[in-house]
């Protein structure tokens, strides 16, 4: 079968305002004559945007994606084998960016010394090594000679000094997280914490959702297969596929003609505890609508689906999404974060809804596969901070829920105190709400294998997808 020889993207290339026309001909060009003939990386070209993306994200605190975005767009030369390498050497390398730092500091004398550019090479090259590739050829695409290169030769020896470290010390290094999430991730998952870090420091897979307002996932699978494009059926989620990581997902027919969402099968089995009946459901944070179109898909269309969020960008990405999914029941509201106009802006659904969902801001901890950066950024205060604004959610977003009715409660972070600890801390204040168990919704031979006790707990190692959280809280007829 024939694989697209694109770079998966996030980004849908025709909507987006940057590209100037003349790059994407010369782009389109470049790609139809590297399918004819495909050609050795110019490792110059690759080495020189590598660095200046990876300069963005480490030495200037941009987001991975919009730095590799706003780098790729400026190099229109280059082939899309080669923006593909830039992407993975650079992806790669923020994923064991500590581990690398460790391994060079004891390779190279005076490494942390050297001008930053030439640390960078250092790093990409180590990280290439780490990765598998040849130490040789990796030296000679990265134009190392005397101590550098000598460095790259040493990095076995620095392994092994890692690896006699004593576990506490390795750990946060072999991982490649700060030291306090290294203790969280520790806590969260006691002695199988190397196993789910090494997971998490995987390529995450590209997922489809089947939209099954426009079909099922068979129907999906075959109109997949008619373009050209891999797919396998996710083992937990009955509407995802698996495709070839390859793929470009947003330039497919399919995908404009709206029967598929790109969205992690966790994210899916998260929006499956919603089980939305088809009269009156809130998405409280429905940002660019993930969920949303889930959700509208289980109500089969009808009743009402309010989607809320306080971001005027995402709810817009939102519309336009499902107008592409032929989503009709969807009322989207852009409200105040905080505050009593926050109160007032929802206080007319006040005891109305059936379901409301509560997919809460959080540290992401669940998504390292696909934003390795964000470990670097996250500090103790940003995460004390997350977890006062979900409890402070979870309390206004309840209102919304009337008697019998059951709030949906999830993240994608695996850390316990933004999960389970806010889940008890609302159930410590409000006795009229109790947990219904996730396998009482999913079924007891999907639930057992998601869940721990009675909430959905998803993990890379353990089950393939990213890290999720999920709780469902019934109110008191
Ligand atoms: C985890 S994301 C939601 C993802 C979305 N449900 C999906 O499936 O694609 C959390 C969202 O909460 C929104 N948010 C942050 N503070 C909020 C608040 N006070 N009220 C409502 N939404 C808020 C953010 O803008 C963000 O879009």
């Amino acid at each position: 079968m024939k694989k697209p020889n694109r770079p998966p993207s996030k980004k849908k290339p025709s909507g987006s305002k940057y590209p100037a026309p003349k790059a994407k001909i010369s782009r389109a060009a470049h790609e139809a004559a590297e399918a004819r003939s495909p050609r050795p990386l110019r490792e110059d070209l690759v080495l020189q945007a590598s660095l200046e993306a990876y300069a963005l994200v480490r030495h200037e605190g941009r987001l991975a994606d919009r730095a590799l975005d706003f780098t790729l767009r400026r190099k229109a030369h280059l082939y899309s084998s080669e923006r593909r390498a830039v992407s993975e050497r650079v992806y790669a390398l923020l994923r064991r960016q500590r581990t690398v730092d460790y391994l060079l500091s004891h390779a190279r004398r005076g490494f942390e010394e050297l001008q930053t550019t030439r640390q960078d090479v250092l790093r990409l090259a180590a990280s290439r090594i780490l990765h598998g590739e040849p130490t040789a050829t990796v030296a000679k695409d990265s134009a190392l000679t005397g101590a550098d290169a000598a460095a790259l030769e040493a990095l076995p020896e620095a392994a092994a000094a890692l690896d006699s470290l004593p576990r506490d010390q390795r750990f946060p290094v072999a991982a490649s997280l700060p030291d306090f999430l290294a203790r969280k991730f520790r806590e969260t998952f006691g002695d199988d914490a190397e196993r789910a870090m090494e997971a998490m420091n995987e390529r995450a897979p590209l997922t489809a959702r089947a939209n099954l307002l426009k079909g099922d996932r068979t129907a999906l699978q075959k109109q997949l297969a008619a373009e050209g494009v891999e797919n396998q059926p996710t083992p937990l989620s009955s509407m995802g596929l698996w495709l070839g990581t390859r793929v470009n997902a947003f330039s497919l027919q399919a995908f404009k003609d709206g029967l598929f969402e790109i969205q992690d099968e966790g994210s899916q089995l998260l929006g499956m505890l919603v089980d939305a009946p088809p009269t009156r459901v809130v998405d409280a944070c429905a940002g660019a609508g993930g969920k949303t179109l889930q959700l509208a898909a289980q109500m089969k269309n009808r009743g009402d689906l309010h989607a809320l969020d306080v971001d005027t960008t995402r709810i817009e990405e939102l519309r336009k999404r499902a107008r592409r999914a032929g989503v009709h029941n969807v009322r989207t509201q852009v409200i105040p974060p905080e505050g009593p106009s926050a109160d007032e802006a929802i206080a007319a659904l006040k005891d109305k809804a059936d379901r409301v969902l509560v997919d809460a801001p959080c540290s992401g901890t669940g998504t390292y596969r696909r934003k390795p950066d964000a470990r670097y950024r996250l500090t103790p205060e940003d995460l004390a901070t997350h977890v006062a604004r979900q409890k402070a959610l979870l309390e206004r977003f309840s209102t919304m829920v009337k008697p019998g009715g059951r709030l949906i409660y999830g993240t994608c972070s695996v850390l316990r105190e933004e999960n389970e600890a806010v889940v008890e801390d609302f159930l410590s204040r409000h006795p009229n709400f109790s947990v219904r168990p996730i396998s009482a919704e999913l079924g007891p031979e999907l639930g057992e294998k998601v869940s721990q006790g009675p909430f959905l707990r998803l993990a890379p190692h353990l089950h393939g997808t990213d890290g999720f959280f999920g709780a469902i809280l019934v109110r008191a007829k």
